[in-house]
C-alpha cells in the first residue's frame, strides 16, 4: 500500500458526494494512498438538534477517530441556512470527533434548493456570512470550520462577495467548485476563476482548494496552473480511476481494469457483509458507470450486468470475469 501523502506539493481532498462517496467508499479509494482529507456527503440540517445516531449513520468513522481505515481523516459536512441550528449541529459534529466541520454551499438539487439551502444561498452573501459566523463562534478555535462553494448560482457576478462573506464570517479554508449552479456537472470547470477567490482569501491566510473536471495527472496540473492554488479536490475522477490521488501524489501507475474489477468486488463483498444486499446491484451498477470513463472494460461489464437484481446473481457474474479473459465480467 503507498500511504504517502500529496505534501509538499499540495494536499488531496476525497470530494463529498451524497448516494456514492459513503464511508465503505472512502475505505476502498483512501486504502491506496495519496489522499490528505475526506468531507462525507452533506448532512441536512433544518430546525433541530440532530441525534448523535444520524451522524454516526452519514460518518461511521466517528467511532474510529474520524479516520478512514487507512487513517485518512474525515470531515462531516452540514447543508442548511439556519445560523443558529447549523451552529449547534456543528458542535455536536466536532463533540463525536469530526476534525472541523465543512459547510455546503454548492448542491444544485432543486429540492435542497427549493427550501433554501446548498448553491442558491449563492444568491444571499449576508446569508453564507450569519451561517458560517455562527458555526464559527459554536466550534472551538482549534477546529477549522470550512466551506465549499460553486462559482455562483446563475452567474459569477457574486463570487467575490461570497468569498468575502466567508472570509469575514472566519472559514478556514474555501472549496471552490469551478462552475455555477446553472452550469451543473458540464465541462468545463473555469478553473481561472479560482484563482480570483485565492487572490482575495490570500490576503487573509485562507487557503484555496480547487475542484472540478480534475480526471487524470495532466488535468491536476493544468488545473494547478489555472488556479494558481496547490490544493485539489478529486471527486468523480476518484471513482472513474480509483488510484488516482495515489498516481498524483506517488507517481503509482493508473489501475488496470483487473484492480478496478477486484475493487468493484470488494465493494459488493462489503456491502453483503454489511446486510446491504438489496442495495448492492445499485451501486455496482452506479460504480461501473463512472469507471467508463477510465476502462472500456466497465462499458461491457455494465451491458453484462445491467438486468441483474439479486447480490448473490452480481456476486457470481463479477466473479466470472476475475478471470481470463479480463475484459469482459461475464
Ligand atoms: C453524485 C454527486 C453527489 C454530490 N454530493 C455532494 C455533497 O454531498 N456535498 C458537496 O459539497 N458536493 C457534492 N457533490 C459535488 C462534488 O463534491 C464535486 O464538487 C463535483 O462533483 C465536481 O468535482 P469533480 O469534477 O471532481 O467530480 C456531488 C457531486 C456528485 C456528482
Amino acid at each position: 500500500m503507498t500511504t504517502r501523502s500529496s505534501e509538499p506539493g499540495g494536499r488531496l481532498l476525497l470530494a463529498p458526494m451524497e448516494g456514492v462517496m459513503d464511508a465503505t467508499m472512502r475505505d476502498l479509494i483512501t486504502r491506496n494512498g495519496g489522499f490528505d482529507l475526506c468531507v462525507t456527503e452533506f448532512l441536512r440540517v433544518v430546525d433541530e438538534l440532530l441525534p448523535p445516531r444520524v451522524f454516526h449513520r452519514l460518518c461511521p468513522e466517528l467511532h474510529a477517530g474520524a479516520r478512514t481505515p487507512a487513517g485518512t481523516p474525515v470531515r462531516l459536512q452540514l447543508l442548511g441556512n439556519n445560523p443558529e441550528t447549523m451552529a449547534v449541529n456543528a458542535a455536536r459534529a466536532v463533540e463525536l470527533g469530526s476534525p472541523g466541520v465543512d459547510i455546503n454551499f454548492g448542491c444544485p438539487a432543486r429540492t435542497v434548493n427549493k427550501s433554501r439551502g446548498g448553491a442558491i444561498l449563492l444568491t444571499e452573501p449576508e446569508t453564507l456570512y450569519r451561517v458560517v459566523s455562527a458555526v464559527r463562534a459554536a466550534v472551538p478555535a482549534a477546529q477549522p470550520v470550512t466551506a465549499k462553494m460553486r462559482l455562483g448560482f446563475e452567474d459569477r457576478a457574486r463570487l467575490l462577495d461570497n468569498t468575502w462573506a466567508l472570509l469575514d464570517a472566519g472559514a478556514a479554508e474555501i472549496v471552490v467548485h469551478a462552475r455555477t449552479k446553472v452550469d451543473g456537472y458540464r465541462p468545463p470547470a473555469y478553473w481561472d476563476e479560482i484563482a480570483r477567490v485565492a487572490e482575495v482569501a490570500r490576503k487573509r491566510g485562507v487557503p484555496v482548494v480547487a475542484n472540478g473536471e480534475v480526471w487524470s495527472r495532466a488535468d491536476y496540473d493544468r488545473c494547478r496552473a489555472a488556479s494558481g492554488v496547490t490544493d485539489v479536490m478529486l471527486g468523480r475522477g476518484a471513482l472513474a480511476l480509483p488510484n488516482l490521488a495515489a498516481v498524483i501524489a506517488c507517481g503509482q501507475p493508473p489501475w488496470t481494469w483487473e484492480q478496478a474489477l477486484a475493487a468493484v468486488m470488494q465493494l459488493g463483498a462489503t456491502d453483503i457483509a454489511a446486510g446491504r444486499e438489496r442495495y448492492m446491484p445499485s451501486r455496482i451498477k452506479q460504480w461501473l458507470k463512472y469507471l467508463e470513463r477510465a476502462y472500456p472494460e466497465a462499458r461491457i461489464c455494465f451491458e453484462q450486468v445491467k438486468r441483474v437484481r439479486t447480490a448473490a446473481e452480481m456476486q457470481a457474474a463479477l466473479r466470472k470475469g476475475v478471470s481470463p479473459p479480463m475484459a469482459a465480467c461475464l
